[in-house]
């Protein structure tokens, strides 16, 4: 079954996911040379890509590609090696991200929301509290604290868990919900960081069918907003089906940056190889 939500049910009409963006396809991103190691593995050798807003982009490749890593480099969480990330900032300038002092590292957080596989929900708190949070980055941590959030704030998080239709457990703990209810829990949150850009590390790997569409579903939509949307699958179909460009990662190198309809078998072979064989090949098609 597919989720369907129009703009007038999910709130957006009245509550803009990002009211900072226009669909407009700007560029937010350009990251050059990038690189990153762990000791003396490197995982990320040289990456070059941009990132506009409004696009869909898939990381894919096999398992150590270094999808992961990637998206982590990307919000600060795994320091790079080198290379640049170029932030384009609304209304004109730019700046390297990788060079930032912890002030801009944090306003750079505030604009580049992260969703996760295992969501990374505060599991006692309740979801109303949960999607908070995501106004850590714009709000004083004490008031945070004592859970101080302004009328503006809380309508906000209403429309969005409206949105995903999470208003009716909007007072049960998070450690309550089942995953797909936590996944979209987690993306609220995110979202009220009003970002630029949403990076989802494997957001539906452990999810059910129905519960894939649905978060597939709502990123696209995100997308549509004028979001960037970085997102690392493991299913191809759901690359062709939601996303409007895919990056192939093979050995921490770009093997692809294109359209989904132009993945074809050998590409794959490339990107997958022996991965292919067996039980994972269903997976990927
Ligand atoms: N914290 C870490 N310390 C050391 N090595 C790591 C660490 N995290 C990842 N690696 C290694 O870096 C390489 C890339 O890992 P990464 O998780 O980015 O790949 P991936 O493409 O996301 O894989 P998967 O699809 O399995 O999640 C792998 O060889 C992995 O073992």
């Amino acid at each position: 079954m597919h989720f369907e939500v129009s703009a007038r049910q999910s709130g957006i009409a009245s509550a803009p996911l990002s009211p900072q963006v226009s669909c407009t396809g700007e560029r937010l991103l350009s990251v050059t040379g990038l690189e990153a190691a762990y000791g003396d593995r490197r995982v990320l050798k040289g990456l070059d890509f941009s990132l506009h807003a409004g696009e869909m982009v898939a990381i894919i490749g096999r398992s150590g590609a270094g999808k992961s890593t990637l998206l982590h480099v990307m919000n600060g969480s795994v320091p790079a090696s080198g290379g640049e990330i170029r932030y384009h900032a609304e209304g004109g300038g730019e700046r390297d991200i990788l060079g930032a002092n912890a002030r801009q590292w944090r306003d750079w957080r505030s604009e580049c929301g992260m969703i996760f596989q295992d969501f990374c929900l505060v599991p006692r708190l309740d979801v109303m509290t949960n999607v908070l949070l995501g106004r850590l980055h714009h709000t004083s941590s004490l008031k945070s604290f004592f859970k101080i959030f302004s009328t503006s704030d809380r309508a906000r998080a209403v429309a969005l868990l409206e949105w995903l239709g999470m208003l009716p457990k909007a007072l049960q703990r998070a450690e309550n919900l089942s995953g797909g209810q936590m996944q979209r829990v987690a993306i609220c949150r995110a979202l009220m960081q009003q970002p630029r850009l949403l990076l989802a590390d494997e957001p539906v790997a452990s999810l059910d069918p129905r519960n894939t569409q649905r978060i597939m579903e709502a990123l696209r939509q995100i997308s549509h907003e004028g979001i960037g949307v970085m997102v690392n699958l493991h299913s191809i179909e759901l690359v062709k089906q939601y996303c409007t460009r895919a990056i192939g990662l093979s050995q921490g190198e770009i093997l692809f940056d294109g359209k989904p309809d132009h993945i074809d078998e050998p590409l794959l072979q490339q990107l997958y190889g022996d991965e292919r064989d067996g039980d994972d090949r269903d997976t990927l098609h």
